[in-house]
């Protein structure tokens, strides 16, 4: 199996903050995920510059999106995203907008399973419609609340879905092995790099984690 991806979230809403940020990571990371307070905060215009500065990194536009999923996935593709996400819980119709945006465009949609009741039946029904990425997600909220996703990892994996999978959830050095074992493509990485004394040295620490699984 291919070496999972790691992905930074890029969650401030400061545009020069994120952009550094971006720099600073980028030697140890291979997805740069535009967060979405950040998108919502700055718009197709950051995707835009990301797209320029980081010309082989990929790029993902957490847009969450709850309704029109073509029309409004479809500028964030023209602009360079490599891959948006959508919600399971717009509903099938959506979720087949973006897959449809990101086949027009070369790119990849990802469902979002966060808050999704029975995540099993969307992902099989998302898998079955041409998503290409399977999103387990843990938000900031449910985190504080003291949730993982490491149980619904599980579940999805053993799925044996013709999809990449990615997890998200307050996900650090001590739990990224654990993630990879089980079965994950796309490890993201919010709080613990950019929450961390030296986002360089803690995003080289869990490139290091993953290469030694
Ligand atoms: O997607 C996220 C959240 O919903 C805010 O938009 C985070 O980027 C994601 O959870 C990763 O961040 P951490 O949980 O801090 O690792």
């Amino acid at each position: 199996m291919a070496k999972p991806l790691i992905q930074i979230a890029l969650d401030s809403l400061d545009y020069n903050a994120t952009i550094q940020l971006a720099e600073t990571v980028a030697p140890h990371v291979d997805i740069f995920e535009i967060g979405t307070p950040c998108i919502k905060h700055n718009g197709v215009n950051l995707v835009k510059d990301l797209r320029a500065r980081f010309p082989d990194k990929l790029l993902l536009v957490d847009l969450k999106t709850m309704d029109a999923g073509e029309y409004e996935a479809t500028p964030f593709y023209a602009a360079g995203a490599d891959i948006c996400t959508v919600l399971g819980v717009s509903g099938l119709a959506t979720c087949k907008g973006v897959i449809k945006a990101a086949n027009a465009h070369g790119a990849e949609a990802q469902i979002d399973l966060i808050n999704v009741e029975d995540k099993v039946a969307c992902a099989r029904a998302c898998a079955e419609a041409g998503a290409h990425i399977m999103g387990v997600h843990t938000g900031l909220d449910a985190q504080a609340a003291g949730h993982t996703p490491f149980g619904d990892l599980n579940d999805i994996a053993r799925l044996g879905l013709n999809v990449r999978i990615s997890v998200a959830g307050g996900i650090k050095a001590s739990t990224v092995q654990d993630v990879v074992r089980a079965g994950a493509n796309i490890i993201v990485v919010g709080a613990a790099i950019y929450g961390a004394p030296s986002p360089a040295d803690a995003a080289r620490e869990i490139r290091e984690l993953v290469e030694a699984v």
